[in-house]
């Protein structure tokens, strides 16, 4: 599967995202569906050290199972220490050329961007998918920037061509076809499949909501 395709449902989580065992949770995101998962573990309560590292293995070797990309957010020694398949940097992030000469030649690199010149800059730096938003007014990021809207994420879209592009922040099943519609490839989601009642069937309609007629 190319880069562009498992961007469709893009699943990011940390164990305190979520009520339930982060395990259940991710194994059931994975029967429903999901195309590609980010262990996103940061904030308040979040694991460190080796438990953050043994979390980690446990959930890529979930992934594994379902042939799901298996990406660590921010964190790019435990990443090359579990045997990712790639890293998510931000803005604030350790830089793209920095990440590349440090990561194994087949790791995915994603890029965040907040607004159209981040989004062309990371473009240019060779980022394998860029993470454009918030989209939307989202409560899971304590420090998420000012909302995009579907403009702004069209925008985007008009400034870096082909380049595969996720859109995040505030994505639901409600507002998921709008969010394709406006050019992303996929959806990057975190409350929406780790705050539902059944992880098994959010993953399910979000992926029925991103298939391109
Ligand atoms: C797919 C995707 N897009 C954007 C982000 C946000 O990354 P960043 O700006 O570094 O913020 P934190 O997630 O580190 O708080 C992401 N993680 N994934
Ligand atoms: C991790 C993250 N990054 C964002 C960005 O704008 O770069 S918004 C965000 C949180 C997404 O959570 P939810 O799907 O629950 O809104
Ligand atoms: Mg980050």
């Amino acid at each position: 599967m190319t880069i562009r395709h498992s961007l469709q449902v893009y699943f990011i989580m940390g164990s305190n995202n979520c009520i339930d065992n982060p395990l259940y949770v991710l194994e059931q995101a994975l029967a429903g569906g999901i195309t590609m998962f980010q262990f996103r573990e940061k904030g308040r309560g979040a694991k460190t050290g080796t438990d953050k590292q043994k979390l980690a293995l446990q959930m890529k070797e979930l992934c594994r199972r379902y042939h799901v990309p298996f990406l660590v957010n921010d964190d790019v020694d435990l990443a090359i220490k579990v045997g990712a398949d790639g890293i998510h940097v931000g803005q604030e992030d350790e830089p793209i050329d920095s990440v590349r000469r440090r990561c194994p030649e087949h790791f995915i690199v994603g890029v965040s961007a907040t607004n159209v010149h981040e989004a062309v800059e990371a473009d240019s730096a060779g980022a394998d998918y860029i993470g454009a938003g918030p989209v939307f007014a989202t409560a899971t990021k304590h420090d998420a920037k000012t909302p995009i809207g579907l403009e702004g994420l069209a925008e985007i879209r008009r400034l870096i061509g082909n380049t595969p592009l996720v859109a995040i922040g505030g994505i639901q099943e409600k507002n998921a076809a709008e969010v394709i519609k406006a050019g992303a490839d996929g959806i990057s989601v975190i409350s929406a499949i780790s705050a539902s009642e059944n992880a098994l069937t959010a993953a399910q309609q979000l992926k029925l909501r991103t298939i391109v007629n």
